[in-house]
């Protein structure tokens, strides 16, 4: 199916990895209008908390707000309760935290809703292996046998079976979780470079013309817009190779 620009910029999270409010408002004000999310990771929120958070939502945009929770269930159900509250649209706890966690996760988000503290749910999707990973690390390092996709997919099925709709993949990967998951299940995904940009620390990278062609539903992009000279530019062009 070929995108429309508009469709395009639905599946785009710009990672607004910046040090305060000022200039991750400054970067948003440049590429409000398109119709991509932001996504507030713990650079940001760290510093600039929930009010840059609303002020994004006031703008317009979607919001996912990554954390990656990853604690005893009891402390995670109730970060998901604040999380709920604050009216993010999608929120990430971490998968190695286990079935018991993160289904603790799903049940703070239903809980902030049934007592009227949210008008609507935000979607919980769980990180498998970070993009910064690769192969031989996970055998090597972390210590995980075995083949790295095999991996990911375990941690979607855990997932799935804690009841969240999707995970934080590598685009390489969403072939083999939608066929152990289904269609419907969620994958975002970061490790998006376009042809010739930096990897910088990704290691399981792919083009967003890739990433468009093998499913994915969202693309998470930080500094190939973010540090670009003419960010607004760079997301349109990433936007048209989307729609290729
Ligand atoms: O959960 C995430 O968003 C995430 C998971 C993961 O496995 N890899 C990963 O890069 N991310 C985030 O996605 C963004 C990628 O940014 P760039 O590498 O600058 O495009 C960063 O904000 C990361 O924190």
């Amino acid at each position: 199916m070929t995108l429309t620009m508009q469709q395009a910029a639905a599946k785009v999270m710009v990672a607004l990895d910046k040090p305060d409010a000022e200039a991750a408002l400054k970067l948003a004000a440049q590429l409000e209008g398109v119709g991509c999310w932001m996504k507030v990771g713990m650079e940001l929120f760290y510093a600039a908390g929930p009010a840059v958070v609303r002020e994004l939502k006031a703008r317009g945009f979607r919001v996912f707000l990554d954390l990656k929770m990853h604690d005893i269930p009891n402390t995670v159900r109730g970060g998901a309760r604040s999380i709920t509250r604050l009216g993010v649209d999608l929120f990430n706890v971490h998968g190695a935290g286990g079935v018991a966690m993160m289904s603790a996760a799903a049940e703070g988000v239903r809980e902030a809703v049934e007592a009227g503290d949210a008008a609507a749910a935000p979607i919980v999707i769980a990180v498998t292996q970070l993009t910064s990973t690769s192969q031989a690390v996970l055998n090597d390092e972390i210590g995980i046998g075995g083949p790295l996709e095999a991996a990911v997919v375990s941690y979607a099925k855990l997932a799935k079976q804690a009841g969240l709709q999707g995970v934080v993949a590598s685009p390489l990967e969403v072939a083999a979780i939608k066929g152990a998951c289904g269609a419907l299940f969620i994958t975002v995904t970061p490790g998006i470079r376009p042809r010739g940009a930096d990897a910088g620390d990704q290691t399981r990278i792919t083009t967003p013309y890739d990433a468009v062609a093998m499913g994915t539903d969202y693309l998470v992009i930080g500094r190939p817009i973010t540090a670009a000279a003419d960010p607004a530019g760079a997301l349109n062009d990433i936007l048209k190779e989307m729609t290729e």
